[in-house]
């Protein structure tokens, strides 16, 4: 009649936050993030007998998450995520898969009269540092980095013309417009045969995610930029540049509109084209883009 075709299941939005005093300098760090931790294996019994005796109890797993923060650095998360997940294709027999995502919040440094503080901390950004692994029993890690919610704007230095024009078409073409987004960018790691492995990437991790900022950043405010789409490929192609342990690239790219306000109705005003200064910004709808630029020589990337 049915069968379990799919399933896996875990513990979601485990919150966590790791200190580091050094005790030399009276320097504190600290660290805080979202963990969700989702097992595949050899469970469909739970689903279709009522087996219990194939599950890791999800409290077990979030206990998991809080001793293995204990007992090794939580940094890079990259790092830790593979710990997690790797933890539990090895220690349960019948656990194949473990899906691990660790969404890390900014807390960064306050500057006190000109002094790094030693423990005070501000959220300069609502943007998130997302890491996923994958730990493959038999296969290895498979890394998955990124940025979300990272949201820019730029006031000119936009265009977009030339597209369709037919009988469902209203929107006019512009030189000169407003461009804005969420950013979400993910960058996939070649996979790595072991944890082993992983661990000898460490100084590459942090680096990755800079030069993806630096480059989201950079491309996104000097581009003098023919569509989204166009933009974001640079972006991708510069990261692909920079870090050759990196296979693909991929964008999400809401377009947040921000409409022109025809206000001629009011005594002439003009407030359209070159003089246009006040816009209606629009919650929804959104155009939402996206793509994938892989390594030339590498196969398109694999559905986890
Ligand atoms: O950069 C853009 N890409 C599109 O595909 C698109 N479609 C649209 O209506 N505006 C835009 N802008």
């Amino acid at each position: 009649m049915s069968y379990v075709s799919a399933a896996r299941y875990g513990k979601d939005n485990v919150r966590l936050y790791k200190v580091h005093r050094d005790e030399k300098t009276g320097v504190q760090t600290v660290n805080e993030t979202t963990v969700t931790v989702l097992l595949e294996g050899d469970i469909e019994t739970s689903y279709t007998k009522a087996d219990n005796s194939v599950v890791v109890a999800t409290d077990s797993q979030k206990n998991t998450v809080y001793v293995l923060a204990k007992q090794n650095p939580v940094t890079p998360p990259e790092l830790f995520g593979s710990i997690v997940a790797n933890h539990f294709t090895t220690k349960y027999k019948h656990i194949h898969k473990a899906h691990v995502k660790v969404v890390t919040h900014r807390w960064t440094r306050m500057v006190i009269d000109g002094k790094p503080h030693p423990h005070s901390f501000y959220r300069d950004g609502n943007d998130v540092r997302v890491t996923e692994v994958t730990s493959i029993e038999g296969t290895g890690l498979a890394v998955r980095s990124g940025i979300k919610d990272l949201l820019v704007l730029k006031s000119t230095g936009s265009a977009f013309h030339g597209f369709v024009r037919d009988e469902f078409t209203t929107l006019p073409e512009t030189w000169d417009r407003i461009m804005s987004t969420d950013v979400d960018a993910t960058w996939e790691w070649k996979l790595f045969p072991s944890l082993d492995a992983v661990k000898q990437s460490v100084p590459l991790f942090d680096k990755a995610f800079d030069t993806a900022r630096a480059v989201t950043m950079k491309t996104f405010a000097e581009d003098n930029s023919a569509s989204v789409q166009a933009t974001m490929y640079k972006m991708s192609d510069l990261i692909l540049a920079a870090e050759p342990l990196i296979e693909h690239v991929s964008y999400a790219l809401p377009n947040k509109h921000y409409f022109e306000i025809d206000l001629s109705w009011h005594k002439g005003l003009k407030n359209t084209g070159k003089d246009a200064e006040v816009y209606a910004p629009q919650s929804n709808p959104n155009g939402l883009i996206k793509c994938t630029v892989s390594r030339q020589g590498v196969a398109p990337k694999a559905k986890l």
